[in-house]
């Protein structure tokens, strides 16, 4: 088990977020959402790709036939892989934009959205589908951000970063019930921001203006804290051949003097065991 990070891509990312393992390419997407851009990085090889997107981008994540799809700032695209972009659902709503997304165990899109000024309530948490199907989960969420599915997918785990909680729903076929706290990150902690779940059904969360990730036990208990530069510590996911290093997202928006890592995609390799996510159906 490692305790150190290492620089996997320095960068200057206004609001570096979403990282995720892509299995069929063996590279690690992550985003910059404020500086509408998607990267790659393949830890294999070092290399890294790069390209804007029309909007701000919340999340990006492969689809089961190929291509990605995206929680765009108007709605969630999907682009193809011969880079052919239609809208699965299109939805502008002055003043709001997405955020982060996740895809659940029966490979549809649960995609988060959030005002820019931050006001309460003003975000959503919806379910999409490949048919363009959308359902709104959570109607009044003010910065949807983390979302994650126990191992056995009977339990999703859910931030709205303000509340400073971490909470926990029963969950069944895209139904959730029974929402109640797993955590609560204390005062002068930072905020519960990205999260993922490993293998041992442990969550770990990123925290913003914290400077860490945390790992808590499925009851709720602190298990571990890594130490990270930058402050705005926003996601992290598995990656990697074998799902065992950890990737971490930071961000430099909204710091007069941040961290010179404050933007780069830093990484603990070995640092546990993830588990395998689903694409989009879609
Ligand atoms: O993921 C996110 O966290 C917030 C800050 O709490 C940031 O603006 C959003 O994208």
């Amino acid at each position: 088990m490692s305790a150190g990070y290492e620089v996997a891509v320095p960068a200057r990312a206004e609001l570096g977020e979403g990282p995720t393992w892509d299995p069929a390419t063996g590279r690690l997407i992550w985003l910059d959402i404020l500086g509408m851009r998607v990267h790659t990085y393949d830890p294999a090889t070092g290399r890294r790709t790069s390209r804007t997107t029309e909007q701000h981008v919340g999340a990006v994540k492969p689809r089961t036939g190929g291509g990605l799809v995206l929680n765009l700032r108007d709605g969630v695209g999907l682009l193809d892989p011969d880079g052919a972009f239609r809208w699965l659902h299109h939805e502008p709503v002055t003043g709001r934009r997405a955020n982060d997304a996740a895809v659940a165990p029966d490979g549809s899109l649960w995609a988060g959205t959030m005002r820019y000024d931050e006001a309460p309530g003003g975000g959503t948490l919806s379910r999409l589908t490949g048919d363009g199907a959308v359902e709104t989960v959570l109607p009044d969420v003010t910065i949807s951000n983390g979302t994650g599915w126990s191992p056995d997918g009977r339990l999703l785990y859910y931030v709205d970063t303000p509340t400073r909680r971490v909470d926990v729903f029963g969950h069944d076929g895209g139904r959730v019930n029974g929402r109640r706290p797993l955590v609560e990150i204390e005062e002068g902690a930072g905020f519960p921001d990205g999260l993922t779940v490993d293998a041992d059904g442990c969550v770990w969360v990123a925290l913003w203006d914290g400077g860490a990730v945390r790992r808590y036990t499925p009851r709720g208990e602190l298990d571990r804290v890594i130490r990270v530069p930058a402050a705005r510590t926003t996601a992290c996911a598995f990656g990697g051949a074998d799902l065992t290093d950890l990737y971490i997202t930071t961000a430099r928006v909204g710091l007069t003097a941040p961290h010179p890592l404050a933007g780069s995609l830093l990484v603990i390799p070995g640092a546990g065991q993830g588990l395998p996510q689903p694409a989009f159906r879609g």
